[in-house]
């Protein structure tokens, strides 16, 4: 058992975006990773050993979980190198696109749980949906679970195929929004607004209208968007444009799919 506020040693292969997100996440919560592998990592505060390269880790450490956080590409050459530490470890993938089985054969017989997060688990915010591969323990994914809820909201699916449309919808999806923040601005400022002030009012609509959604939690996002929309007015004119079958139904269907393919073509 490990004393509340604890975790069990933590090894972290990765630590750019999404593994400082997560490693954010989980130090706002009290816990940190014991060893941190990755030849440039985020600077994120002690205590912890970092580490560059799987080679350099403490002889005799002994991780109860791995979390895997390189580029799916770098499964074949990172993951040898993590053997000689996987012993009881369950290994928590949040890879895109590579597969529970991929890894089993890349690992021999170690538990897997392959898991996708989003990037606002740098403030607690983030969602992620997990699937525990054969031989995940009760407690490995108890582990794996505590983990992720400090980075936010979490979800288990016992389907693995449905993490690449997971993928396509919260994994990526931050930088949808991100997207529509930039876009504002820039149309902001192309209506005259001065560059500032068209920062100011993008950032805060996108946050603002995030925000009040997740206040309003018996209210669907269509009702808040009727309920800025009045008759003749404005959005609707605006809405007129963007809802068109060939405008954001389209494009978002679309994006959708073509992330989700992209997940299922990186699947090894
Ligand atoms: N970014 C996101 O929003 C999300 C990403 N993911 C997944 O997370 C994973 C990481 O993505 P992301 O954080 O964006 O990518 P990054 O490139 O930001 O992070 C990967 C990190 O791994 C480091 N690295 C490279 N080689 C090794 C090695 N041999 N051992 C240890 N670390 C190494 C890289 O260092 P260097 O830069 O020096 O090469 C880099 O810091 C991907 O598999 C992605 O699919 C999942 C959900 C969301
Ligand atoms: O773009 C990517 O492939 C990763 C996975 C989800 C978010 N970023």
């Amino acid at each position: 058992m490990t004393e509340a506020g604890a975790i069990p040693p933590v090894l972290l292969v990765g630590c750019g975006r999404m593994g400082s997100a997560l490693w954010r996440g989980w130090q706002a919560q009290g816990l940190s990773p014991s060893v941190v592998v990755d030849p440039t990592p985020a600077d994120l505060a002690p205590p912890h050993v970092k580490v560059g390269d799987a080679g350099q880790v403490p002889a005799g450490f002994r991780p109860a979980i791995i979390v895997l956080a390189v580029k799916p590409q770098m499964a074949e050459r990172v993951l040898p190198a993590i053997l000689p530490f996987t012993n009881d470890a369950v290994v928590l993938s949040i890879m895109a696109g590579r597969t529970i089985d991929g890894l089993a054969a890349l690992l021999g017989n170690t538990a897997v749980v392959r898991a996708m997060p989003n990037t606002p688990a740098a403030i607690g915010r983030g969602v992620t949906v997990a699937c525990a591969g054969p031989g995940v323990q009760l407690a490995q994914r108890e582990l794996c679970d505590r983990l992720l809820a400090a980075a936010g909201t979490t979800a288990w699916v016992d389907d693995e195929a449905l993490l690449d449309a997971v993928t396509a919808v919260s994994g990526s999806g931050p930088a949808y929004v991100f997207l529509l923040a930039e876009l504002l601005e820039a149309a902001a400022i192309e209506q005259g607004l001065p560059a500032p002030l068209a920062r100011t009012l993008a950032r805060l609509t996108v946050s603002g209208s995030g925000a009040l959604l997740d206040a309003s939690p018996d209210e669907d996002a269509g009702s808040l968007r009727r309920a800025v929309t009045s008759p003749g007015g404005t959005t609707e004119s605006a809405l007129g444009v963007l809802m068109a079958d060939v405008a954001w139904p389209a494009s978002i269907r679309a994006a959708i799919e073509a992330a989700t393919q992209r997940s299922q073509a990186l699947a090894r």
